[in-house]
């Protein structure tokens, strides 16, 4: 039986190998720091066994996926250059950098492996193993970036086992163009919502109706600020330089409407948030993906409780799987509109009849906004 070992137990970690688990026919061991972290993913069938002792986790696997915190993914990865491991062995890692530890894994001669850098683009404000689940990656993307020498054959066997395991979207990138985009993505927001955050409580010392009247918009913008502070010191120092860039940029795009504020220039603040919602609307969420096709709808639906559940139910009556279900807000017209996203045409042309059938509206998103 082949043999994949998560190194860190944790959110990803954990809900990786919940993931190789469930999905694959791979023996799944975990090593950890904590002991009463292995504990609980063992008696909860996280992993089929657990180790504090590095090299007797990694002895014989095929496949070790690093899922330890950002600054400790080079140290251990110079422990597992000191260790003999088996012959084909790949290790990939789930952090949310990549230039330093991809670098780093080149730069050690003697590692027995090949080493592709990974980042599953999904997770939350929680972290530990209590809090890891199977279905976390389900239709996320999840960036690889090997180097140009790495072997082909080695990328396409782990994009094939992260497929199968995770169901989410393999996407390849170079590990410098992964830093730039997750930089401005995610990690530059994340500083952005903290420093609202801070601001915000430094006023609510002297006031507390700042917290008290804090709702939907700050909230809403500011949910990534409950993320773990160590994890995100890690990736700050980790992607530095791509994070000064992308600071200066931000603060040259303050600058640009803090000066529009205080010279009382109405056209230049209107195209700030104009331009502004232009591009949100049209983030991909909305549209067909670029990679994997997205076989959707669009269902208008009374805005009343129950709804959800009986389309569901007319869509299963007549075995048809849903994939994913959202709700689009929809005020002004008083009509919720349902996306619906099939995993196949056929699926999608099945339940736009059998919705229509139902006297339902159904369309195509652009249909929409046109009118
Ligand atoms: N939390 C998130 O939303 C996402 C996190 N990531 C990346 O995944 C990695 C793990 O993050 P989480 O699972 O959220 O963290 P976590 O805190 O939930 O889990 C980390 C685990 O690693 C163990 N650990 C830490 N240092 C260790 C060491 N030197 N040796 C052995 N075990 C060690 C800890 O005991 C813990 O069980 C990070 O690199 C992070 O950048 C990637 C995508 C999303
Ligand atoms: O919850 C969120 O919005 C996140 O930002 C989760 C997340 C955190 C770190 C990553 O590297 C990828 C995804």
């Amino acid at each position: 039986m082949k043999k994949a070992t998560v190194l860190g137990i944790g959110l990803i970690g954990g809900s990786l190998a919940l993931c190789l688990k469930k999905r694959t026919d791979l023996c799944v061991e975990g090593f950890d720091a904590s002991e009463t972290t292995l504990g609980l993913a063992e008696s909860a069938g996280v992993i089929d066994r657990g180790y504090t002792d590095l090299a007797q986790a990694v002895e014989g696997a095929d496949y070790l996926f690093l899922a330890v915190p950002v600054g400790a993914a080079t140290d251990l990865l110079d422990r597992l250059a000191e260790l003999p491991l088996k012959e084909g062995c790949i290790i990939s890692d789930v952090g949310s950098t990549k230039g330093q530890v991809v670098e780093h894994a080149a730069g050690l001669r003697n590692l027995g492996a090949i080493f592709i850098g990974g980042h599953p683009m999904a997770g939350s404000h929680q972290s530990g193993v209590q809090a890891a689940h199977p279905l976390l990656f389900e239709n996320a993307y999840y960036v690889l970036t090997p180097l140009p020498e790495t072997p082909l054959a080695e990328v396409q066997c782990l994009s094939r086992l992260l497929t199968e395991a995770t169901g989410a979207q393999l996407v390849i990138m170079a590990p410098d163009h992964h830093d730039r985009v997750v930089g401005a993505i995610s990690h530059l927001p994340h500083i952005v919502a903290s420093g609202l955050v801070n601001q915000v409580s430094r006023y609510n010392k002297s006031n507390e109706w700042f917290h008290r009247l804090a709702a939907g918009g700050f909230r809403d913008l500011t949910r990534v600020a409950a993320a773990h502070p160590v994890m995100w010191r890690d990736i700050l120092l980790s992607n530095r330089g791509a994070i000064l860039e992308l600071m200066d940029d931000w603060i040259r795009e303050m600058e640009e409407i803090k000066g529009a504020v205080a010279e009382a220039q109405p056209e230049e603040i209107e195209s700030f948030f104009a331009s502004a919602k232009r591009s949100r609307e049209q983030l991909p969420d909305r549209k067909r993906g670029v990679l994997a096709p997205h076989f959707e709808c669009y269902v208008d639906v009374p805005d009343h409780p129950g709804v959800i559940a009986t389309v569901a139910k007319l869509l299963g009556n007549n075995e048809i799987n849903i994939k994913n279900i959202g709700v689009m807000e929809n005020r002004e017209d008083r009509e919720g509109i349902l996306r619906l996203v099939f995993r196949s045409e056929e699926e999608l042309v099945r339940a736009r009849s059998c919705l229509r059938r139902e006297g339902y509206r159904v369309f195509d998103l652009e249909e929409k906004q046109q009118k």
